[in-house]
């Protein structure tokens, strides 16, 4: 289905990057790796390897939030693989305490990849087919109290995507963006929402986090890796936002205009 293809996910060391990897290699594409952590991702690409056949993927050393790092990574992709067709930014952390960090990389990250795919998808390949899927999260669509600025993060996640999809389409570059929202998925990311080191001041909400992931139930990285195979070759979408949790996938009605009540002055 994807062979000939070529996708670059980041944040692909481990989590919900790792999944998004194996799907699209079990799917025929070739997978260009992309994350800060190059022991885990070297160490998954001499798997992948073993697994795939050593053209498949290559890993790539680079920090999203680093233009530099991300404009250099960029162009050794397409040295190597000479074209792009599908690319995810799913990079992302949660660091209350270091919250310009965070939105350096859930939000300037995002921006910084989309602008990089899109400007070589519509010069390069003529946009036809060409797909960016970036990772938000349920929090980008209501608010998460014990994550206020990772919440920011994510509902700017969705608001660029729907802004910049519809530039796309308004703009004929041929290219779809699109959003995935999942709930609370087991990764090592769940972790950062418990820690002092990483929730700051709303270390006190600890226990709200738990009751909110109790009531949406940890969901598995393979179930929501299925919602960003069908969100690639969902030809009839783009500007959309895909919630996944534990009871399935469903596309976000977004209203036509905002409810308002009136206020007297
Ligand atoms: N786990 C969850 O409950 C949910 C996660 N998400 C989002 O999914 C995405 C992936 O998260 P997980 O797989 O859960 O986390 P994870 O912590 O398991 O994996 C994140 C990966 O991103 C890499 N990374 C972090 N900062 C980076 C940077 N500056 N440059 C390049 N790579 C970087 C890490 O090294 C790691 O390999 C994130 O955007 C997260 O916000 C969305 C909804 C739910
Ligand atoms: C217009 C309203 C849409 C509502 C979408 C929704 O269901 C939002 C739920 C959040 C609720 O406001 C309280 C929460 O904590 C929910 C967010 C839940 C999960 C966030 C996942 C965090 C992560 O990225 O790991």
């Amino acid at each position: 289905m994807l062979k000939g293809k070529v996708a670059v996910v980041s944040g692909s060391a481990q989590g919900l990057g790792k999944a998004f990897t194996h799907i699209l290699l079990e799917n025929g594409a070739q997978v260009a790796m992309l994350d800060v952590n190059h022991v885990m991702g070297q160490e998954l690409q001499v798997q992948l390897n073993h697994q795939y056949g050593s053209d498949r993927t290559q890993f790539f050393k680079a920090d999203v939030s680093s233009d530099q790092q991300f404009t250099d990574v960029f162009q050794e992709i397409i040295s190597k693989f000479g074209h792009i067709n599908i690319f995810c930014n799913n990079a992302g952390i949660a660091d209350e305490k270091n919250w310009e960090k965070t939105v350096s990389i859930n939000l300037s990250g995002v921006v910084r990849g989309t602008y990089l795919a899109l400007d070589h998808m519509k010069k390069e390949n003529g946009g036809n087919g060409c797909v960016i899927i970036n990772v938000a999260s349920l929090a980008g669509l209501g608010p998460f109290p014990s994550a206020p600025v990772y919440t920011a993060t994510k509902h700017g996640v969705v608001g660029f995507t729907r802004a910049i999809s519809m530039a796309s389409q308004v703009s004929g570059y041929g290219v779809r963006i699109n959003a995935l929202c999942p709930s609370f998925v087991r990764t090592t990311l769940i972790d950062s929402f418990k820690q002092e080191d990483k929730t700051g001041q709303f270390y006190n909400l600890v226990s709200l986090t738990q009751s909110l992931i109790d009531k949406f139930t940890l969901i598995e990285v393979e179930q929501v890796a299925k919602a960003f195979l069908h969100l690639i070759k969902d030809e009839s979408v783009n500007g959309a936002a895909l919630v996944v949790k534990s009871e399935g996938a469903a596309y976000v009605t977004f209203p036509k205009e905002v409810e308002t009540t009136p206020i007297s002055l």
